[in-house]
C-alpha cells in the first residue's frame, strides 16, 4: 500500500512538473505542483501582488497552478479577451450568482452571455448617460451630494461612506427606478445602513471559503436551529453576510414592480434596467423567469456600488496629497471653465459638459491605473487547445490576466507606482501605447457594461466638487493610505506604510478660503 501510494505521488509530481504540456511554462515549482499554493496567497490576501511578483521574476507567461497560467502581454490580451475570442468565464464567477441564479456576470457560455448582454447594451450606452433622463438623474444625485457637504459638514471627513451613498443612490435609481431608488445621500438612515455589511473585513474570508470550499460553505450557511448554533464558530463571516441587506432591498424592489406589472403593465414606469428586462421578457414570450430578472438586476446593483465609489475615494485622496496639489489646481482650473449655462442652479454641471474635459479624463485614467477597484486576475477557459505567446495551452486550462500587473509594466508606464495624470497628456505615441495596456474595465465581449454610467457619475461629481472646494489630507493623516476590499484582498497605495481608516480628508470651500468644515 505504502509503495503504491508513493509511486502514485511520485508520478503525480513528475507529471505536473516535467511531463505535462504546461511544464515548459516558467514559474515557481510549488505553484505548478498544487493549486493550494495559490489558495494560500488568496487566504493571506496577497494573490494579485504575488502574481505580479512572479511575472517580474519569470516573465510575461507564468504558471501559477497545475492547470492555471497567467499572462502579461498585449498579444495574450487580444487572444484571450479580444472580441470573439471564444473564451468563457470560469466557475470562479459562480460566487456572484444571486438568489441561486446565474446572470450576465456569471454565465460561462459565450452564447448565453451574449444574448443577455444584447438586451441591455443600449440602456448602458454613452449617449444614454450624457443626454436625457439618465443624465438628469446623475446630475441630480451629484447636486444632492453637494448639498450633503453643506448640510452635514461632518460628513466631509467621512468621504468613504458618503461616496458609497452617492453610488448606491445612482445605481438603485438606474436599475430599479422608483421601485428601489435609495435616498442615502439625502439622509435616509435605513438606506445608509444598507452599506454596513460591506464594511466588515470578514467578507474577504467569506469570499475565500466560497471559492475554495463552495459546497461546504453553502452547507454551513444553510443550517438552522440547533445545527446553526453548533456550526456558528466555523462560519467565515457572521450573519448578516456581505450585501445581505442590499440583496433583500433589491428583491423587495423587484417584487413590488412585479406585482404592479402583472396587474397593469401599461401603468408601470419602465425606464430602468428592471423594466427593460421585463418588457423584453413579455415581448419574447417569457424567456426569463422572475428570479432571472431579480438576479440580473441585483448583480448590476452590486457591481455598481464599490467600483465607482472606491475609485472616487482614491481619486479625491490622491488629489488631496500635498505633493499632488499641482494636479488638483490644474483640474480646478479646467472644471471652473465649464460655462454657467451648462450647470444647474447649484453649480453642478451636466454629465455632457463633463464628458470631454481632457485633464479630468487623465485624472480618472490615472486613478484607475494605479488604484483599479478590480485589480485582480480575470480567469477564463477555452474548450479547445490554443497557442498563446508561443506556448500550447490545453483545452480547459484556466488562463488569466490582471489589471494590476498590466498597469505596473515599467517599460510602458515610467515610474509605474507614481500617481501622475500628466503622463496621459504627453507624447502621443507613448500615450497610444499606454492606452493599449490600460485595462481597468476589461475588454471584448465581457467588458464592463457599466463603464459609461461609472464615467458619467465620476466626471459629474468630481467636476462639481472641484469647482467649489479644495481638498486636503487631514492633519495627522499625511502618511497614511486609504484601503479598499476587492474579493479576497485589500488594496492601498503601497508607497505608504500605514493604512488609514475611512476618515482621512478635510475639504475646504474654494470661495471662503479660511473656512474649514469640521473634521
Ligand atoms: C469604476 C467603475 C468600474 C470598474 C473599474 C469596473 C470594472 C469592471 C471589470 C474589470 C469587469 C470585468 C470583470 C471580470 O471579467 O472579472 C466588469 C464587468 C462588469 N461590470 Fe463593471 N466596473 C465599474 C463600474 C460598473 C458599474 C457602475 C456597473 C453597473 C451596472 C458595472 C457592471 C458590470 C457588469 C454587469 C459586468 C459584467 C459584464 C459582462 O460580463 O459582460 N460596472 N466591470
Amino acid at each position: 500500500m505504502f509503495v503504491a501510494t508513493s509511486a502514485f505521488l511520485a508520478y503525480h509530481v513528475l507529471h505536473r512538473t516535467i511531463l505535462c504540456t504546461l511544464a515548459k511554462i516558467p514559474g515557481p515549482r510549488i505553484f505548478a505542483l498544487t493549486s493550494w499554493r495559490l489558495a494560500i496567497e488568496d487566504f493571506k490576501g496577497s494573490r494579485t501582488r504575488k502574481i505580479q511578483e512572479i511575472h517580474v521574476k519569470y516573465g510575461p507567461v507564468v504558471r501559477i497552478g497545475p492547470r492555471e497560467v497567467s499572462f502579461n502581454s498585449l498579444s495574450a490580451l487580444r487572444k484571450i479577451y479580444g472580441a470573439g475570442s471564444g473564451f468563457e468565464r470560469t466557475d470562479f464567477y459562480r460566487m456572484f450568482d444571486v438568489y441561486g441564479k446565474e446572470n450576465m456576470f456569471t454565465f460561462g457560455p459565450v452564447q448565453q452571455h451574449a444574448e443577455r448582454k444584447k438586451m441591455l447594451s443600449h440602456a448602458y450606452s454613452k449617449s444614454s448617460m450624457i443626454k436625457g433622463e439618465q443624465a438628469a438623474m446623475i446630475q441630480d444625485k451629484a447636486r444632492q451630494y453637494m448639498q450633503l457637504l453643506e448640510s452635514e459638514p461632518g460628513s466631509t471627513s467621512e468621504m468613504f461612506s458618503t461616496l458609497h451613498f452617492f453610488s448606491l443612490d445612482a445605481i438603485t435609481d438606474f436599475v430599479y427606478g422608483k421601485y428601489g431608488s435609495t435616498q442615502a445621500v439625502s439622509g435616509s438612515q435605513g438606506d445608509r445602513a444598507l452599506l454596513n455589511d460591506i464594511l466588515d473585513p470578514a467578507r474577504r474570508k467569506l469570499s475565500w471559503f466560497a471559492v475554495h470550499f463552495p459546497a461546504f460553505t453553502k452547507w454551513l450557511y444553510t443550517r438552522v436551529n440547533l445545527m446553526e448554533r453548533l456550526v456558528k464558530p466555523l462560519l467565515p463571516m457572521k450573519k448578516p453576510l456581505t450585501y445581505t441587506g442590499i440583496r433583500t432591498h433589491a428583491l423587495q424592489a423587484w417584487q413590488q414592480f412585479y406585482r404592479e406589472a402583472k396587474q397593469n403593465w401599461s401603468k408601470c414606469t419602465s425606464n430602468h434596467v428592471m423594466g427593460l428586462l421585463w418588457s423584453h421578457h413579455k415581448n419574447q414570450g417569457g424567456s426569463l423567469d422572475d428570479l432571472d430578472i431579480a438576479s440580473e438586476c441585483a448583480d448590476h446593483l452590486l457591481a455598481g456600488i464599490d467600483t465607482t465609489s472606491d475609485t472616487l475615494m482614491f481619486l479625491t485622496w490622491a488629489l488631496s496629497l500635498t505633493r499632488n496639489r499641482r494636479f488638483q489646481d490644474k483640474l480646478a482650473e479646467e472644471v471652473s471653465s465649464i460655462s454657467e449655462e451648462a450647470c444647474d442652479d447649484f453649480g453642478v454641471p451636466t454629465p455632457e459638459a463633463c464628458a470631454s474635459l481632457p485633464y479630468l479624463d487623465a485624472i480618472i485614467k490615472e486613478t484607475l491605473r494605479v488604484y483599479a477597484p478590480l485589480p485582480a486576475s480575470e480567469p477564463r477557459v477555452l474548450r479547445q487547445d490554443i497557442n498563446i505567446d508561443g506556448y500550447m495551452i490545453p483545452a480547459d486550462t484556466v488562463v488569466s490576466m490582471e489589471p494590476y500587473s498590466l498597469h505596473r509594466n515599467a517599460e510602458i508606464f515610467e515610474e509605474p507606482l507614481e500617481f501622475n495624470p500628466d503622463r496621459w497628456l504627453g507624447d502621443g505615441k507613448k500615450v497610444a501605447e499606454m492606452k493599449k495596456w490600460w485595462w481597468a474595465f476589461s475588454s471584448g465581449g465581457r467588458m464592463c457594461i457599466g463603464m459609461h454610467l461609472a464615467m458619467a457619475e465620476m466626471t459629474t461629481l468630481v467636476s462639481a466638487i472641484y469647482r467649489k472646494y479644495i481638498t486636503n489630507v487631514r492633519p495627522g493623516s499625511e502618511n497614511k493610505t486609504p484601503a479598499i476590499t476587492s474579493r479576497f484582498e485589500m488594496f492601498y497605495d503601497e508607497s505608504f506604510e500605514e493604512i488609514e481608516d475611512s476618515s482621512f480628508k478635510e475639504i475646504r470651500s474654494r470661495d471662503v478660503s479660511d473656512y474649514k468644515y469640521s473634521v
